[in-house]
């Protein structure tokens, strides 16, 4: 064996058997050996994927175990099986565990060198591993489960790992949010919630604001460009939907999530800004509907005594009644040459058409750097091109910075989307009768192409704006009252933050505790109302309503009239995409259109 010089190489024991450890600059592996010294099956670990190696033979599972034996070293790794092969995950990507193999060495010297070694290879290969993280749990997403997840599966990892923690169990909605944008976070590298895609979403906010706190830059000018933002965020699923943790990782699995937060993974990730009449509502990664989702979102708010469950009935609901609404949708359109939403590509771990975006996202950036400084330019030249238009009578617009995989829908929304290439996929559902947007919805579940309708079209967009048709008197009234509210809302300090407020369709404001916030101003200023229409009892009322709300990554709106805008790679996961399972990926919607063309065609 060699000191300080790769490759490093020895004999060691695992059981009875013996192997040739090998240690080269990205690998560490090992090779069984018979007696004649030939050489049978090697299992390779990349350095980038070793956990901790620890002296002496070492278990985590099912409780802390240490035996310091004095020849024999532990070696913890990422390990891989098939999501479909048990363990809960249900995904694309394979489920990651916790590999251990316990070596024995020929000398309690050699056992030094080697611990050594792979201690000096992980320092070297390994930089932008975490070592302090601040952790948001919800006590109250998915089915409860958050804290229980955390300390019994996350919290033994990371103390394996030696990575530290502060952890903050929420006591209310938007307190992770606030905590990142006021409180010191000196010597945190990474934020972390452990729960649905609603306090991914808080995260996402405090993390963006602050960045650009710091740099000085108004979030509210959809031209301005947006610092991208260092502070990773990691994702520990224990939500409702979990869509942004399955559309990055592959599988809702904790075990996998928390182990690419400790190897440090990077995900870009783009963001949609939602404004409305140039001031900043929102931002989005995965869903920005209205129609069919926004109805679904705002009825499933009065079931969440259901848990996840609480979608498919208001889904079910939401359906029978059978609605769609008036719009004009414009869009920016992204260019075409790059790619397309009907290419049949899959935004995989590594894709190449979002590596390629970020040189045409960030023309300084410089990669020679180890430290990921991205140099912006004050204003986009993203938002050149001609704007298109579409007016029409909808079940739903929808917008998705990414696939929204998620496990009620595996390929997504829009399964060719990608990640981190700055454009966003504009879903457009014409109204059409019922049967026909069942199978339109029923295509999410399997592998038919949900775009191959007559009343369907899709588009890859860089920016989006909706508004309401101004044919309609009822509908003039309710913009009029509405911009009265944008006003009162945004110039009253005593109101609470637009993001707190929710609004009804018939004009009402409630905050998220589902106190009217509109009432005394609105009756101060004498304005007319519109007819009392309740939305939460808009299900059982006779005259339908004109207008719906939009769901943004699941918080009600308050506006119908937007504006959006794709912020390529503006936020970073600790995640790496959906790793390709090996040849088992076919054409993700079947090999008929593919011709071949498909990147997973086997
Ligand atoms: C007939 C089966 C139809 C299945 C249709 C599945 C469509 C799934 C699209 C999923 C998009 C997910 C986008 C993610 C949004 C989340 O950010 C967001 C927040 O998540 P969180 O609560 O974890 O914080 N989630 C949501 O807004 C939930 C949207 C989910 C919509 C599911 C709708 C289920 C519809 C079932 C319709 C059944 C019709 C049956 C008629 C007899
Ligand atoms: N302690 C808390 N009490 C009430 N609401 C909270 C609390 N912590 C977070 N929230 C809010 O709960 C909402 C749902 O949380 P999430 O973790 O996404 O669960 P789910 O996936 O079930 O919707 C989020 O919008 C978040 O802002
Ligand atoms: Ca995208």
């Amino acid at each position: 064996m060699e000191i300080d010089s790769v490759p490093v190489e020895s004999s060691v024991w695992v059981g009875r058997k013996r192997y040739r450890a090998l240690l080269s600059r990205w690998y560490f592996s090992w090779t069984e050996l018979d007696k004649k010294n030939r050489e049978k099956k090697t299992v390779s670990v990349p350095i980038g994927e070793v956990v901790t190696v620890a002296e002496g033979r070492l278990e985590i599972q099912p409780q802390k175990r240490v035996e310091d034996t004095d020849r024999d070293f532990t070696l913890f790794y990422v390990k891989r099986s098939s999501s479909s092969s048990g363990g809960g995950g249900g995904g694309k990507g394979p489920l990651w565990s916790l590999g251990r193999t316990q070596f024995c060495c020929p000398s309690r010297n050699l056992r030094d060198q080697w611990v050594a070694q792979l201690k000096t290879a992980l320092k070297t290969h390994c930089p932008s591993r975490p070592h302090r993280l601040l952790v948001f749990i919800n006590p109250y997403g998915g089915k409860k489960r958050a804290k229980e997840i955390y300390h019994s599966i996350a919290a033994p990892l990371f103390e394996l790992a030696g990575i530290s923690s502060h952890v903050v169990v929420t006591e209310r909605a938007n307190q992770a949010r606030d905590h990142i944008l006021k409180k010191d976070l000196t010597g945190f590298d990474g934020v972390i919630c452990v729960g649905g895609d609603g306090m991914f979403s808080e995260l996402l906010h405090g993390v963006i604001g602050r960045t650009q706190q710091e740099a000085g830059i108004s979030e509210h000018d959809p031209t301005v460009m947006l610092q991208p933002c260092d502070l990773h965020i990691g994702i520990i699923p224990a939500g409702s939907t979990d869509c942004v943790c399955f559309a990055t990782v592959g599988v809702n699995d904790p075990v996998t999530s928390t182990l690419h937060i400790i190897i440090g993974d990077s995900q870009p990730l783009d963001v949609c800004s939602v404004h409305h009449q140039s001031t900043l509502v929102r931002y989005s990664v995965s869903l920005v509907g209205y129609g069919f989702y926004g109805d679904v979102l705002a009825e499933s708010e009065r079931h969440r005594w259901m848990g996840p469950l609480r979608y498919d009935y208001s889904g079910c609901l939401v359906y029978l009644c059978n609605r769609s609404y008036q719009g004009i949708v414009q869009y920016l359109p992204a260019d075409p040459q790059i790619s397309s939403p009907r290419d049949n590509t899959r935004c995989l771990s590594g894709c190449r058409v979002c590596s390629e975006s970020t040189e045409r996202l960030f023309p300084h950036f410089d990669s020679s750097s180890s430290i990921y400084s991205r140099q912006i330019s004050q204003y986009s030249n993203e938002s050149n091109g001609e704007w298109m238009s579409v007016e029409g009578r909808f079940k739903c617009v929808s917008l998705t910075c990414m696939s929204s995989s998620c496990p009620r829908s595996p390929d997504g929304l829009s399964p060719s989307a990608h990640l981190a290439d700055g454009t966003a996929d504009l879903i457009l559902v014409r109204d059409t009768h019922p049967l026909g947007f069942l199978t339109y919805l029923h295509r999410h579940t399997t592998t038919q192409d949900q775009f191959d309708l007559p009343f369907v079209e899709v588009h890859r967009v860089k920016a989006v704006r909706f508004t309401l048709p101004l044919e309609d008197e009822e509908v003039c009234e309710y913009e009029e009252s509405e911009a009265q509210r944008t006003e009162e809302v945004l110039g009253d300090p005593e109101k609470p933050p637009v993001d707190e407020i929710e609004s009804c369709r018939d004009g009402s404001q409630h905050d998220l505790a589902g106190k009217r916030q509109d009432e005394p101003w609105n009756k101060k200023k004498g304005r007319k109302r519109k007819k009392k229409q309740d939305f939460l009892c808009g299900l059982c009322c006779r005259k339908p309503p004109t207008v719906s709300v939009w769901n943004c990554d699941g918080e009600i709106l308050p506006y119908t009239e937007i504006s959006c805008r794709v912020r390529g790679q503006l936020v970073r996961l600790f995640a790496r995409g959906i790793e390709e399972k090996g040849g088992t990926w076919k054409c993700h919607k079947g090999s008929r259109n593919c011709k071949g063309r498909c990147v997973l065609h086997p």
